[in-house]
């Protein structure tokens, strides 16, 4: 649904030069949800910003349903960006304009004729739950619901791609859930493609199918989220299942484990029994994830690693990533 490929951008400010896309491949598959996740400053609102050509990149191509933006005028690419929705962290309504005249104020630019108008705008309010706040201006809204009327207005155009731009980061956390579930909903009763940018592993947990970890104007890590944890030494592993520093306990083991979807999630107790070991568990979580449950999990086994090279190797057969941490 979306293409990135060799995509390049520079900034020159104050005489001198920041890249902050620097080179970047990305597929985005049609009807997933797609996070891109890094630090500040990594290039993440870049990257989406070249997505809809509202920055033009130096270099590279981006194809969205099979139309190469890169490609078009000027002209050409304001009728395509209709079928891109977008939404922001801080909503970027008009404040003298209600939640409908917002809604409609876009449907206007598309060129809608008036008498559509009022029914489409009504439709859109509904899809996102708000139809009894449609005469409502933003400063009566509450943020959750500001953002609902920023998607509603990112849906006039029927798009098939929702770009957001940490859509959530701005809200508290149960207002970021409703607003995730909605997202969630979007995308699975209109087929909606999502590509978002986010700082929030809850994010990322809650809504994610695929993710890109960024760093530095460059993809470090990309993939299908349970496939891309299940990789050892994956960043986004130890980002979405924190750990922490590895305990120094004498003549012990400590094993970092991540669980999969397919994992048995037994086996602590298979292992404790099959091996006769006494298992300790240090910390960790499994959680919902992309749709299954996936997680981390810090174990502790008396004596030294050469000791267990039967118990490690049961443990990477029942599909466990297995790190020795120390
Ligand atoms: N219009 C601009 N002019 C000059 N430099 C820019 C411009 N936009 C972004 N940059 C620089 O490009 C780099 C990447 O910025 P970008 O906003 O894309 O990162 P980000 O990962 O989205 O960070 P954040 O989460 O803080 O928004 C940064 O060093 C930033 O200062």
């Amino acid at each position: 649904m979306i293409r990135i490929e060799g995509l390049r951008k520079t900034f020159h400010s104050r005489g001198r030069d920041v890249t902050a896309v620097d080179g970047v491949d990305l597929t985005v598959r049609d009807g997933e949800v797609f996070g891109v996740v890094g630090r500040s400053g990594a290039g993440k609102s870049t990257l989406l910003r070249c997505v809809n050509l509202l920055e033009r990149p130096d270099a590279g191509t981006v194809t969205v349903d099979g139309m190469e933006l890169t490609a078009l005028r000027e002209d050409q690419l304001r009728t395509a960006r209709q079928r891109i929705g977008m939404i922001h962290q801080h909503f970027a309504l008009l404040s003298s304009r209600t939640a409908a005249g917002n809604v409609a104020f876009a449907l206007e630019v598309m060129g809608v004729p008036r008498r559509e108008r009022a029914g489409r705008v009504a439709e859109l309010l509904d899809l996102v739950g708000l139809g009894d706040r449609a005469n409502a201006y933003p400063a009566q809204l509450s943020g959750g619901q500001k953002q609902r009327v920023g998607i509603a207005r990112a849906l006039a155009g029927q798009p098939r791609v929702l770009l957001s731009d940490e859509a959530t980061s701005a809200l508290d956390p149960e207002t970021t859930s409703a607003t995730l579930a909605l997202l969630r909903e979007l995308n699975q009763r209109l087929g909606l493609t999502i590509l978002l940018i986010t700082h929030e592993m809850d994010v990322v947990k809650r809504l994610c199918d695929s993710v890109a970890i960024m760093r530095d104007g460059r993809i470090v890590e990309a993939g299908p989220v349970n496939e891309l944890i299940a990789r050892p030494g994956s960043e986004l592993a130890r980002d979405l299942f924190p750990l922490g520093p590895v305990p120094e306990l004498p003549d012990t083991t400590v094993l970092d484990v991540t669980l999969t979807g397919t994992t048995d999630e037994s086996f602590v107790s298979t292992l404790s029994r099959r091996y006769d070991l006494d298992v300790r568990i240090l910390g960790g979580a499994v959680e919902p994830l992309a749709g299954t449950r996936a997680g981390r999990l810090r174990l502790a086994l008396p004596g030294s690693v050469d000791r267990h090279g039967d118990a490690l190797r049961h443990l990477r057969d029942a599909g466990l990533t297995v790190e020795v941490a120390r």
